[in-house]
């Protein structure tokens, strides 16, 4: 008998099919505003890490036409300092969209930063304002990241209502969030996290319909702790050194194993992190519409 195989969902393809259409909805708004929409991303200090998400998204922005206002800060900014920006930037009528790429170095508080920005136009979704109105169910921009997930499963037709969904991970940027959107989408959802004792996280995973995991730990999804043709989203983004001394991107979930056991899977990478730049573009472009039709 051969094993069964699961079905790769393709971020990276629905990316660029959401991105073409981004795309000529931009073209209208600069017909109709005599603007593109435009989008502000601060990032301080020198992650390279961060620093390529930063460059792929302005790359994202000038494919479909969004004016990037990138502001790059040295690692010894202060707090007054970055908040002045974003109350600048906050003013700047060609601005759409703000976004702080996190981490911050320690010695700068995000939380607070985050509230600095305007509601409006916070295209992360991460401002006090947007995250309580995704608690309440009403519109607003959402966090990037888990959209991206719901979109990617909503393009696959994959239902969610009444399954077990479980997050692993309760950051602001994925875990929580998402574990939101899920609940609003009448799924049942369970939240494990750093704290979950190992046997119970294997149980929970066991009986997930959807699992979904954002940890950044590679290999923390073994096919063993998948349910037979459970849907599996690997939100993990580990650049690891394989046996050859090559670096390479994996997420935290087992590929090759668990690809056996699941009906469908995300990839790393190609799965969802294009999905998370397309989110951001998108919320740019609605945030433009928003303010101004
Ligand atoms: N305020 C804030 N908002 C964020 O949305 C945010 C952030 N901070 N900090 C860092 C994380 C990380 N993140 C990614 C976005 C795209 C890819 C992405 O495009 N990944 C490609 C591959 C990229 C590569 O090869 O290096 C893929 O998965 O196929 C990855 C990671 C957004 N983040």
């Amino acid at each position: 008998m051969t094993s069964p195989s699961a079905q790769k969902l393709d971020g990276k393809a629905l990316a660029q099919s959401t991105q073409s259409q981004l795309k000529q909805r931009v073209e209208e708004l600069k017909l109709k505003q005599g603007r593109a929409p435009g989008l502000a991303v601060i990032i301080v200090g020198d992650d390279p890490a961060s620093a390529v998400y930063v460059r792929n998204k302005e790359k994202a922005c000038e494919k479909i036409g969004i004016t990037s206002f990138g502001q790059h800060f040295p690692s010894n900014t202060t707090q007054a300092e970055l908040e002045a920006k974003i109350a600048t930037l906050n003013d700047d009528s060609r601005v759409d969209g703000i976004l702080v790429q996190l981490p911050l170095p320690d010695h700068l508080d995000a939380i607070q930063a985050l509230y600095k920005i305007a509601p409006e136009k916070d295209v992360d979704g991460l401002h006090p304002s947007n995250l309580g109105r995704l608690v309440r169910g009403e519109k607003g921009l959402r966090s990037c990241t888990p959209a991206g997930v719901m979109r990617l499963l909503a393009s696959y037709q994959l239902s969610i209502a009444s399954k077990k969904a479980l997050v692993i991970g309760r950051s602001i940027l994925v875990g929580k969030p998402l574990a939101l959107m899920l609940l609003e989408a009448n799924a049942t959802v369970t939240t494990a996290h750093g704290k979950t004792p190992p046997e119970q996280l294997r149980e929970l995973c066991q009986q997930a319909d959807i699992l979904c995991v954002a940890v950044g730990k590679p290999n923390l999804i073994t096919a063993d702790m998948v349910k037979p043709e459970a849907v599996v989203i690997d939100v993990g983004m580990n650049r690891i050194e394989d046996e050859s001394g090559k670096k390479r991107l994996v997420g935290d979930v087992d590929f090759p194993q668990v690809a056996e056991v699941a009906s469908y899977l995300t990839p790393v990478p190609g799965g969802v992190g294009p999905m998370t730049v397309t989110m951001l573009l998108e919320n740019t472009v609605t945030s433009f519409e928003q303010r101004f039709l």
